[in-house]
């Protein structure tokens, strides 16, 4: 029997050849954890009582950050839903602090033939640390690679604006209250704190203070969802944790664990703690909310329900290939619609050249408009 051959649709991914997930690592073993915060902290003037306390916090974890495994998780999450879609296209994770380090899976990519990679950042927001200095990694990375001069990398845009990325933590939300009674029960957004400067300078130079702008956009999302079912509880509070650099430099607050007293004099006794500007359960959702800020709301009476981050939830991982597909109809030189479920979002998957200045001096970087 002949069947007529259909024309071959194009490959959603078409022009990439591989995925690249890019994130931070961390240690997997006691003796990583010393070497690990030594790159994270080259030349960022973190006081050593810091460093001291960060190290105690993985050492007390057998020196094991989640975040590899939780990375290694999300790699064959996505190399499953492309294949299921259709796309069987390689997928490798490359860290900046830890193995395997970009340059080593860039190496791998380029002797294995590849032209064109899609950059996956494991972070959801524009900033320095969570953005640009990721592209400048992937430049510094590809310029040491023997044989990647011709090698093409393109990202992803932020992703904070994913339908499902707001529905899922809301739906997180909606779990943990339950029937708790809403006049003494608040809902707290935490995210990683930065530098006050790191958030002036993030996004384009013309809508500067998009870490927070996102931020906040993210929860106000949620606070709508989650108010539809309990209209009594007033809208989420922004709050940070992770604050590391020395007292005389300003950065986000309040701090959760100081929010979570103040709350505590005005009478709240339960806080569910959403933490949106994390995409898994790494050392700073297991030690800052898991362990201090309980511990926080435990010596003030407050019960704190820290809820999942989105982690691999196949929702997320749905929506991520979608956004992965909408990139690559970009570079064939398609229009396509933001994948946001937030008015007004601004997130172009190109950079622009001035996006989230470097307070480090101009460097080179990949993704962006040069
Ligand atoms: C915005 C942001 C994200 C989210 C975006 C993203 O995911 O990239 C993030 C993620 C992470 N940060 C992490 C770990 C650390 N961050 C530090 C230090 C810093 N983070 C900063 C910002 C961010 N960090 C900043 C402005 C500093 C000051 C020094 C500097 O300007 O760079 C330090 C030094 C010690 C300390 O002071 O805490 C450590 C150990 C881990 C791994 C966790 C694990 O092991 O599970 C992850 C995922
Ligand atoms: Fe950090």
């Amino acid at each position: 029997m002949v069947i007529s051959s259909p024309v071959a649709p194009v490959p959603a991914l078409a022009p990439y050849d591989g995925v690249l997930l890019v994130s931070f690592g961390g240690p997997e073993g006691h003796d990583e954890v010393m070497p690990f915060l030594e790159r994270v902290t080259a030349g960022r003037g973190i006081p050593a009582e810091r460093l001291e306390e960060v190290a105690s916090h993985y050492h007390r974890r057998g020196g094991i950050s989640p975040i590899n495994a939780q990375n290694r998780a999300l790699v064959d999450a996505l190399a499953a839903e492309l294949a299921t879609a259709g796309e069987p296209i390689p997928v490798r994770l490359g860290n900046r602090n830890s193995p395997p380090f970009l340059a080593d899976t860039i190496q791998e990519f380029v002797a294995a033939g590849h032209k064109r990679l899609l950059a996956v950042l494991t972070s959801a927001y524009s900033s320095y640390s969570s953005c640009r200095q990721y592209r400048e990694n992937l430049a510094e990375a590809v310029s040491v690679v023997a044989g990647a001069d011709d090698l093409v990398i393109d990202k992803i845009a932020p992703w904070h604006g994913l339908p499902a990325f707001v529905e899922i933590t809301a739906g997180h939300v909606l779990a943990a209250l339950a029937d708790r009674p809403p006049h003494t029960t608040r809902v707290l957004g935490v995210t990683h704190s930065i530098p006050q400067a790191m958030n002036d300078a993030s996004g384009p130079p013309s809508v500067r203070g998009l870490y927070l702008d996102q931020h906040e956009r993210v929860l106000a999302a949620v606070g709508d969802r989650v108010r539809a079912r309990h209209p009594e509880i007033p809208a989420p509070e922004l709050v940070y944790c992770s604050r590391s650099g020395p007292p005389s430099q300003p950065w986000l607050e309040p701090d959760v664990s100081d929010r979570l007293r103040g709350l505590a004099q005005e009478g709240v006794r339960c806080v569910v703690l959403a933490p949106i500007g994390f995409v898994s359960d790494h050392m700073e959702v297991v030690s800052d909310l898991d362990t201090d800020a309980v511990a926080a709301g435990e010596a003030v009476g407050v019960e704190v329900i820290r809820v999942p981050t989105v982690g691999t939830d196949p929702r997320l991982v749905r929506d991520l290939v979608a956004l992965m597909a909408d990139r690559a109809a970009q570079a064939r030189g398609l229009e396509v619609p933001a994948r946001t479920i937030l008015a007004g979002d601004q997130r172009p998957a190109e950079c622009d050249a001035d996006c989230c200045a470097s307070l480090r001096g101009p460097r080179p970087a990949l993704c962006g408009v040069s």
